[in-house]
């Protein structure tokens, strides 16, 4: 599992430690990262060229400190400082002692940035409030030839949101420090990362608010039948999806919830025919049913099948149509429930249940605050779609998706994902559990169905992907798996 912790959370941490050797661990850390990268690139550290974007806090100071070590190392290393005045002393020092250039020109720095084979982003970290200023914001889009590696996060990213307020530097790597933080697990920040480093400096934060599940985590959640299994041992679930205008989305839901394990699938929807020439083992019989998907497809059969799946007393997942009618009822639709609901917009869906006060771009450019508000709103565990998909809980904790690809978005994909989160819930994962474990083997079955290095998929061969994302994860142990994922 990767924690991500708050600004708030990370500074009450590290006022427990004193503050030389954090600094110390950090940079030590943070040099030899560099070195690592610049030896990959280069053969050797020795004669290559480093630049340090150096902001006025501790960061800067970081970056700083570090450009001194590897200009001990022969590094030939150059720092443009954003704030003049106000750069970390002590480091600045550091870095002219060891023989490193200082500018303050920017057209100096901008021809340093365009040659540098390494570039530290020392610019702003957890202490960034609000945009970029205009001498910082020029690195975001100025060509260079390097790798960029964002001390911290990459500047311009709210470490606490995810969010992107105006210009933010593009990284190819991040260095963090003692723990993760939000803004590099969530997307439009998490796009800025590049490649994820943690490096330990002796923090003790408190649980953290937002976590990210990892290929461990997923095997060990993910159920397995046990040998006296039966259909209800597994879970069957009820699907209420599909219309004549659109079969195809039942059957892709029924896909996904096959491939995700359900012991069997009980259909309820017009196109049942066309369902059951597909997936000939689907049920269209009455009976006992362990979790309800309602709403991919359904078209003018969504407010009947919505009541009867709030009606009953198992979980229920409501998606699509199911969204745009509960949307019409508001929250109070799911206020006489005893059994968990699980809710599954994408952004667009996302803004209609919020009462159409803010629009999908606004959602999407603010993940976590809207599924927040969203899990809160309605009392119910939301899952919100996207590049990097988010999932709350009504008191406030978050779920990241790690394993997510833009392939994945495609006509049908979330009817894939539907159907294989209600066989999880039918198989008895709350949905805290069974939305996230859904959102990890989808994306992963995405990535596996694209392949490297990518083509586009349909939700059909990201269904058919599920039992490859499956096994991937069951053969746990091995970092990443075959999908190369994983710490
Ligand atoms: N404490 C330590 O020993 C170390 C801290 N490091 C990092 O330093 C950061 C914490 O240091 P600070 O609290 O000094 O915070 P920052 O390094 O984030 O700097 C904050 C300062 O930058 C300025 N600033 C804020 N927003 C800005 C913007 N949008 N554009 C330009 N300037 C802006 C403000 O003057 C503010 O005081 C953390 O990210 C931490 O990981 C590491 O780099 C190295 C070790
Ligand atoms: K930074």
């Amino acid at each position: 599992m990767r924690h991500a912790h708050t600004v708030e959370q990370v500074r009450a941490a590290e006022a427990a430690l004193a503050p030389a050797p954090l600094m110390e661990r950090a940079v030590a850390g943070l040099a030899a990262a560099c070195a690592r990268l610049l030896t990959r690139r280069r053969g050797r550290v020795y004669g290559s060229a480093l630049l340090v974007l150096a902001g006025s806090g501790d960061s800067g100071g970081g970056a700083l400190f570090a450009g001194a070590r590897l200009a001990g190392r022969g590094a030939a290393v150059s720092a443009v400082l954003l704030d003049p005045g106000r750069a970390h002393p002590a480091a600045l020092a550091a870095l002219r002692a060891a023989g490193g250039r200082v500018t303050t020109d920017q057209e100096v720095g901008l021809a340093d940035f365009s040659r540098a084979d390494l570039i530290l982003d020392g610019i702003v970290g957890i202490g960034g409030r609000g945009g970029l200023g205009p001498a910082a914001a020029v690195y975001a889009t100025a060509p260079r030839a390097g790798l960029l590696v964002a001390v911290d996060l990459p500047s311009g990213v709210d470490a606490d949101t995810g969010e992107v307020p105006g210009a933010a530097l593009r990284a190819d790597v991040t260095v963090t420090f003692g723990t993760y933080k939000p803004g590099l697990v969530v997307d439009p920040g998490a796009g800025h990362v590049g490649a994820l480093h943690l490096v330990p400096i002796g923090l003790r934060p408190p649980q953290a608010p937002v976590e990210a599940l990892q290929h461990a985590d997923l095997a060990a959640l993910l159920p397995r039948p046990a040998t006296e299994s039966d259909k209800y041992r597994r879970g069957v679930v009820g699907l209420l999806a599909g219309s004549e205008r659109y079969p195809g989305a039942a059957l892709l839901a029924v896909a996904g919830a096959l491939r995700g394990g359900a012991g069997a699938v009980r259909y309820q929807g017009r196109p049942a025919e066309e369902v059951v020439r597909c997936h000939p083992e689907v049920l269209l019989t009455a009976g006992r049913v362990q979790a309800w998907v309602v709403g991919p497809g359904s078209g003018d059969d969504t407010p009947e099948a919505l009541d009867d799946a709030l009606a009953s007393e198992v979980p229920v997942l409501v998606d699509a149509d199911g969204l745009s009618e509960l949307a019409r009822r508001g929250p109070g639709a799911l206020a006489g429930r005893a059994a968990p609901t699980l809710l599954t917009p994408h952004a667009g869906e996302a803004a209609r249940l919020l009462g159409g006060t803010v629009t999908a771009d606004q959602v999407a450019a603010a993940r976590l605050r809207h599924a927040r508000e969203l899990a809160a709103r309605f009392g119910a565990t939301v899952l919100l779609k996207g590049s990097s998909t988010v999932v709350a809980r009504p008191d406030g904790a978050v779920r990241v998706n790690p394993t997510g690809t833009s392939w994945l978005a495609t006509a049908g994909s979330g009817d894939v994902l539907a159907g294989l989160a209600g066989a999880l819930l039918a198989a008895g994962l709350t949905p805290w559990d069974a939305a996230p474990a859904a959102a990890y083997l989808h994306g992963l079955a995405g990535r596996l169905a694209a392949g490297e290095p990518g083509a586009p998929v349909t939700a059909s061969d990201v269904a058919a992907a599920l039992p490859a994302a499956w096994r991937d994860v069951a053969e746990g142990g091995r970092p990443g798996g075959a999908a190369g994922l994983g710490d």
